[in-house]
């Protein structure tokens, strides 16, 4: 089978929901879903079958029977299967629902009709491959740090958004009414993804520029500066990244750090102390936490 995808059902006590989750994350999922069926939940994720094999995912298995066993939880059950790229898409889709993020924001799949009339902002996505369908704690507590940003005076600002996955976090600040947005992302099918969602929400190309690379693709398409930064990615790649930020600021630009692990909260307040950066607020959810930054007036 060519496109093919591992497709991985695991049956657990509710209480193993978060670590699972975190395990999928971590170890490269796309699509998760959950699903309540009786007392227990099964979740289900997707794998590209180019990048794991079959063994892969048993010590996956092993994983989430160890950290059950370590939580004192009754062991999930793990299945796995492979399946095509269609039937991916389609299984997938069937678990995805509207999902309301923060005061402001529906995230709406692609595929259904949205209503007509909402005093919500209608964020439409099909991330296909991509990361970002707004059902992750990191990424709703960036939409919710947007919304609290972007609350007054929006019209003038300009955002860089550094590693896009879907496009979602752009395309919400755009929708909360922020001037132009820059995102970049390094996987050539987030682009692609996001580029499309950029479509389906009626965004304006000027308006939100979407292209492959990271911050130093970033720097060359923005010289003068960005009001505010998003970032939501692993925080050993946003320890890299922090350094880089200062080329990016004006006086008064904010950040949003999403993707951190709590344990990780203090590795990522040390750089940015060492590199001019204030700790504004500190948002947890989950085991994920989420930094709120301003630049440091210079002395
Ligand atoms: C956790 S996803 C976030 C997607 C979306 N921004 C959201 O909040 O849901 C992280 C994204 O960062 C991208 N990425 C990873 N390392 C990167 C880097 N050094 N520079 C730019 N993008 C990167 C990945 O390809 C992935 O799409």
């Amino acid at each position: 089978m060519s496109n093919s995808w591992w497709e991985i059902t695991i049956l657990c006590h509710p209480h193993l929901e978060e670590s699972i989750t975190w395990r999928l994350d971590k170890f490269g999922c796309s699509g998760t879903s959950r699903e309540i069926k009786g007392k227990s939940y099964i979740i289900q994720a997707y794998a590209p079958q180019i990048q794991y094999q079959s063994l892969d995912i048993s010590a996956l298995s092993l994983w989430l029977q160890q950290d059950a066993l370590v939580l004192n939880l009754p062991q999930p059950l793990t299945r796995w299967k492979l399946i095509d790229e269609e039937d991916w898409a389609s299984s997938w889709k069937e678990h995805w629902e509207p999902t309301e993020v923060g005061d402001r924001f529906i995230i709406y799949p692609a595929w259904l009709t949205p209503p007509e009339q909402t005093d919500k902002l209608i964020l439409r996505l099909d991330p296909g491959v991509a990361f970002g369908t707004g059902t992750h704690p990191t990424t709703q507590l960036c939409l919710e740090s947007l919304e609290m940003r972007l609350s007054k005076s929006p019209e003038n600002v300009v955002i860089a958004d550094i590693g896009s996955g879907s496009g979602i976090l752009s395309i919400g600040a755009i929708l909360l009414g922020a001037k132009k947005a820059y995102a970049v992302d390094i996987d050539p099918l987030a682009v692609k993804a996001a580029r499309e969602n950029r479509h389906l929400n009626q965004i304006h190309p000027d308006h939100l520029v979407i292209n492959q690379g990271s911050l130093t693709e970033l720097l060359e398409l923005v010289s003068d500066g960005v009001d505010g930064i998003v970032c939501n990615i692993l925080a050993e790649v946003i320890i890299e990244l922090i350094p880089q930020f200062s080329k990016l600021a004006r006086p008064n630009t904010w950040g949003i750090l999403s993707g951190i692990l709590l344990e990780q909260s203090q590795a990522i307040a040390d750089t940015l102390e060492q590199e001019g950066w204030i700790v504004a607020a500190l948002w947890k959810r989950k085991q994920w936490c989420c930094f709120q930054i301003r630049k440091a007036p210079e002395n």
